[in-house]
This record gives structure tokens, C-alpha cells and sequence, in this order.
């Protein structure tokens, strides 16, 4: 008898626990995902309908594989369409302030300018960055780019000043040196007609990677070079298992590529630590000379409020968030110069005139990259156009309004940056064409509202590492301009297109010749 009362027991538990999950999986799934779509539709805003489970994310894969399919015209630079197709498409139907579902995730569009302000600026801290997908964290790193409350300002703190102007000053001898040494392999590599034809998408990552690199470790940049070519290779299987697979835990299972990540993974944090350690005990010992620059290490191991595992993973950040976008505008500038050459020959004018016609760049050229002015209106234009990130995600920490609607806790804010900058009501009459002359008299002044413009994102948490990115920039386009003409390969397709970052689906294969 007792036996039979403790089973009842126990199966009226399970049925209890059962049940709650039961419960809380409706509520999660269904119930609640209805009830902020009636509470949206009650205030106008309406979207393509809550499936179960799924939200739009069918909907959404199936536009995005009809919009890769269709090829562009040539020289077109209207790539909305294409790029951010969910957005083009229910926009027509919705309005610019939609809910779109990702799962059972809601994210309310977010384009009005006044009230990207609010969101970035006036009520900032009402909103928190949400949590990246398991297969990016990993990759990305536990530093700057999702750290949130406390620890992030006091690492922003921390970090921001390795990247000063002065700082980049100090770092740029060492940037021409490793940029210049690429250019030259390339030039010696030309075929006797003086021409090569290259795919500059592939060509920019290993550029940009040695300048972090050199950022990053300065003194140390051969145990960083290591370290970083083994989080590429962590990179690329990442990226490809995010091509690919969709199964809740799958990264988890001992698969042949799981454990090439973990391996990888194990590798570079063993290397990092040692290479700290190193560093730590060797300051003091040797001194660091005045006017050397600081890199990054050696900002953060100064820091004493830091631990190594912290460093580590801000390591690993730099590297995610500063490599591609980077590499991005540069192939993106690249193509558009090849594309629009009045405006190439008009920088290659800029660079000569003042920079001159040397072969390698002097200290002076260095310090008058910021008189580069047509080559900085050509960069801006570039960034409007193909923007490396093209939308930024933010949380609601608690229920807010937002321009009169009510934003309850929880719902996610998509800014699809891409959007904004190609707005005609934003960008005159012109949004879609390449035209960096709208950049004469400076960013604020570009659109018709400031806020219209936002490559790097906007507010506190707006790229650390816009300076660097924009110094590498002009310092590789300089010296490319300087020494090479050159225009699309005849095999170039246009078709940007979405993979984290935009990127040129085909790639972007350019013919140089030499000056
Ligand atoms: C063209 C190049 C770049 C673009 C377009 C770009 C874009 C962005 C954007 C849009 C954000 C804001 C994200 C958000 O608000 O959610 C951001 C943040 C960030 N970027 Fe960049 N970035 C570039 C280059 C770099 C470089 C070179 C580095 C470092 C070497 C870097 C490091 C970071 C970090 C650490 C953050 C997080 C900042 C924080 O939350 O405090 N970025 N970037």
C-alpha cells in the first residue's frame, strides 16, 4: 500500500513538472507572441503574421533566397532589394515600423531618425545590446562588443584609449610598413603587361589582419600572429556551420568540425595566457620606451582591474569585430572606385598632390592622411552605400514609448542601418547613387537629419575602433591609388549579400595595372 501511494507520488510529480513545462512552452510559443501582436495591432502596428514556433523565419529564409538568386544590374547601387529583402518587401505592405518575427522572438523596424535619437542617445539606458547566436559568441568573444552594465564602461575605459588618434599616431609607421610590403608582393607577383587581376575581398582580410595583429600585440607580433591565424581558422569553421546548420545544440556534439573549434579554441586561450603572462612579467624588467605606441595588450595588462581570461576574451573581440567590417570597406571602396573612375582619378589627384609620388610613404605622408579630403567624402560614401554591419539589434529593458507607441519589456528593436542610408527621404533625391560630394561639408551636415547616418553605430556604445578602421582605410587606398589604375575584372558580378556582414557574393575580383 505504501508502495503504491509513493508511485502515485512520484507520477502525480511528473505529471506536475509536465505540465508546467507544457504550460510555460504555450505561453512562450503561443499565448505570449499573440498577445504583444494584439497589443501592437491595438496601437497600428501591424507585420506578417506569428507562426508557431517558426515566427516568419520561413518567410524570411525564402525572400533572402529569392533576392541571392537575382542578379543585379551592373552598376547599380540600389541593393536593398537584394540585401535586406524582408525589410523592402513588408515595408510596401506594413510601413516602415513593422513587427517581424524571429521565432518567437518579436523585433519592432526602427528607420524614423528621431527615433533612432531616443533609442541610441535620450533614453539609452533603456535598452541593452541582445545576446548574439550561440555560434557567433563563441567566435566573438566575451569583450566589449557584448558586455553590458558595469563591466563594459569600466573595459570601454579601459580599451578606448589605445585607440586616440595620438595612440594611432604613434601605431602608423608600423601599419605602412606591413601595408606597403603587401602592396609590393602584389606589384612583384604582375605579369609583363603590368596587370593582375585580383580578388580583393580575399586579398583585404589578410591585410587588415596583420594591421590588428600589429595594433593588438605591437612588440609581440609574431606570438600574435599565431594566436590570430588560429582564430581565423576558428572563424571560418564558425561561418560555415552557420551557413549550414540549424539543430538547437548542435554545437555541442563531437562532430569533426566541433572538435576542430574546441581544439582551436583551447589553443588560442593557452597561447594568449602564456603570451600575457609573458608580458607581465617582463614589464618592469625592460621598460616600455616613451614614445612607443601603446597596443592593446599592454593598455589592458596596465589596467590592474583586469584579469588575463578578461584580456583574452577582448582579444578575441578586436579581432572578430575589427577584421571583416574592416576588410569590407576596403573591398567595397575598392569596387566602387572601379566602378565610378572619375572619382579614382580624382583621389589618385588628392594623393599625389599631397602626399607626392614616392614609392614608399615618409612620416610626413602619414601625418597628412586627414588632408585626404576627397578621399575621405569617397570612404563616407562607401560606408552609406554598403555599410559592413547593416542593422543593429537593441532590447527594451523595461516597457518604454518610443515616439508614442508603447514598447513592451522584452521587445527587440531592429535598426536596419542599410535602410536608412538608402532613404530617399533621408538622402534627397539621389539615396542609390555614388556621389561622396554629399559629404563635403562633414557627416552632420550629409542628410537631412545627423541621426540618418550611422556606419559605425551611434551613442556610448558606437564602434571603439572607428579611427583605426578609417586610418587603415585611407593608408591602403593611398598607396593602391599611388601606384595602380585599375577597373572591375570582366568575371566581377554585383551581388552584395548578407553573411554577418555584407559582403560581395561572388567576390570581388579587380584588374590592377601598374602607373
Ligand atoms: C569599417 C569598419 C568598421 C565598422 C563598419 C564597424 C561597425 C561597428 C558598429 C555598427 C558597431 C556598433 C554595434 C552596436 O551598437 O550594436 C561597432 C562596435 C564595435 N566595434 Fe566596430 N566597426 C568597424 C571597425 C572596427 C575595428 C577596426 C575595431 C577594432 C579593432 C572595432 C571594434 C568594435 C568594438 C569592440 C565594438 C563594441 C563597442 C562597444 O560596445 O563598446 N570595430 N562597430
Amino acid at each position: 500500500m505504501e508502495d503504491y501511494h509513493f508511485h502515485l507520488l512520484w507520477l502525480l510529480l511528473i505529471s506536475y513538472i509536465l505540465f508546467v513545462l507544457v504550460l510555460k512552452l504555450v505561453v512562450h510559443l503561443w499565448w505570449a507572441p499573440r498577445r504583444v501582436e494584439s497589443f501592437f495591432m491595438k496601437q497600428g502596428i501591424k507585420g506578417p503574421k506569428y507562426q508557431l514556433f517558426l515566427g516568419n523565419l520561413k518567410e524570411l529564409a525564402s525572400l533572402n533566397m529569392m533576392a541571392s538568386a537575382q542578379s543585379m544590374p551592373p552598376l547599380s547601387h540600389n541593393i536593398l532589394p537584394r540585401v535586406l529583402s524582408f525589410y523592402h518587401h513588408w515595408k510596401k505592405i506594413y510601413g516602415s515600423m513593422f513587427l517581424v518575427w524571429f521565432g518567437p522572438t518579436a523585433r519592432l523596424t526602427v528607420s524614423d531618425p528621431a527615433l533612432i535619437r531616443e533609442i541610441f542617445v535620450l533614453k539609452s539606458e533603456m535598452f541593452e545590446k541582445n545576446e548574439s547566436p550561440p555560434l557567433v559568441r563563441k567566435i566573438e568573444g566575451d569583450g566589449l562588443l557584448s558586455l553590458k552594465g558595469e563591466k563594459w564602461s569600466h573595459h570601454r575605459k579601459i580599451i578606448q584609449p589605445a585607440f586616440h588618434t595620438e595612440n594611432l599616431k604613434l601605431m602608423m609607421p608600423m601599419m605602412a610598413k606591413s601595408m606597403e610590403a603587401a602592396v609590393m608582393k602584389w606589384s612583384e607577383g604582375m605579369c609583363d603587361g603590368g596587370e593582375v587581376e585580383v580578388d580583393v575581398s580575399d586579398w583585404f582580410q589578410n591585410l587588415v589582419e596583420d594591421v590588428i595583429t600589429r595594433a593588438t600585440f605591437g612588440r609581440s607580433y609574431e606570438e600574435g600572429k599565431a594566436i590570430f591565424e588560429l582564430q581565423s581558422q576558428q572563424m571560418v569553421h564558425a561561418t560555415e556551420a552557420y551557413q549550414k546548420v540549424f539543430i538547437p545544440g548542435y554545437r555541442f556534439l563531437p562532430t569533426k568540425k566541433n572538435r576542430i573549434c574546441w581544439r582551436l579554441e583551447k589553443e588560442i586561450r593557452k597561447s594568449l595566457l602564456k603570451l600575457i603572462d609573458g608580458r607581465r612579467r617582463r614589464r618592469g624588467e625592460e621598460g616600455v620606451p616613451e614614445e612607443s605606441p601603446n597596443d592593446l595588450l599592454e593598455v589592458m595588462i596596465k589596467a590592474a582591474a583586469i584579469t588575463p581570461n578578461d584580456v583574452v576574451e577582448e582579444c578575441k573581440t578586436i579581432f572578430f569585430a575589427g577584421k571583416h567590417t574592416t576588410a569590407n570597406l576596403l573591398t567595397w571602396t575598392t569596387v566602387l572606385l572601379a566602378m565610378h573612375p572619375q572619382w579614382q582619378e580624382q583621389a589618385r589627384d588628392e594623393v599625389l598632390r599631397v602626399c607626392g609620388a614616392r614609392d614608399s610613404p615618409s612620416k610626413d605622408d602619414l601625418l597628412h592622411l586627414p588632408k585626404l579630403k576627397t578621399l575621405g567624402m569617397i570612404l563616407n560614401e562607401s560606408l552609406r552605400l554598403y555599410p559592413p554591419a547593416v542593422a543593429i539589434i537593441r532590447r527594451a529593458k523595461r516597457e518604454v514609448q518610443l515616439g508614442g507607441v508603447h514598447v513592451p519589456r522584452g521587445t527587440e528593436l531592429l535598426i536596419p542601418i542599410l535602410a536608412v542610408h538608402h532613404d530617399p527621404g533621408l538622402w534627397c533625391h539621389d539615396p542609390h547613387e555614388f556621389n561622396p560630394g554629399r559629404f563635403a561639408k562633414g557627416v552632420a551636415h550629409a542628410a537631412k537629419h545627423p541621426m540618418a547616418y550611422m556606419p559605425f553605430g551611434l551613442g556610448a556604445r558606437r564602434c571603439v575602433g572607428q579611427n583605426l578602421a578609417i586610418f587603415q582605410a585611407k593608408l591602403a587606398i593611398a598607396l593602391i591609388l599611388r601606384r595602380f589604375s585599375f577597373e572591375l575584372a570582366p568575371s566581377y558580378q554585383h551581388a552584395p549579400s548578407v553573411l554577418m556582414l555584407l559582403h560581395p557574393q561572388h567576390g570581388a575580383p579587380i584588374v590592377f595595372r601598374k602607373l
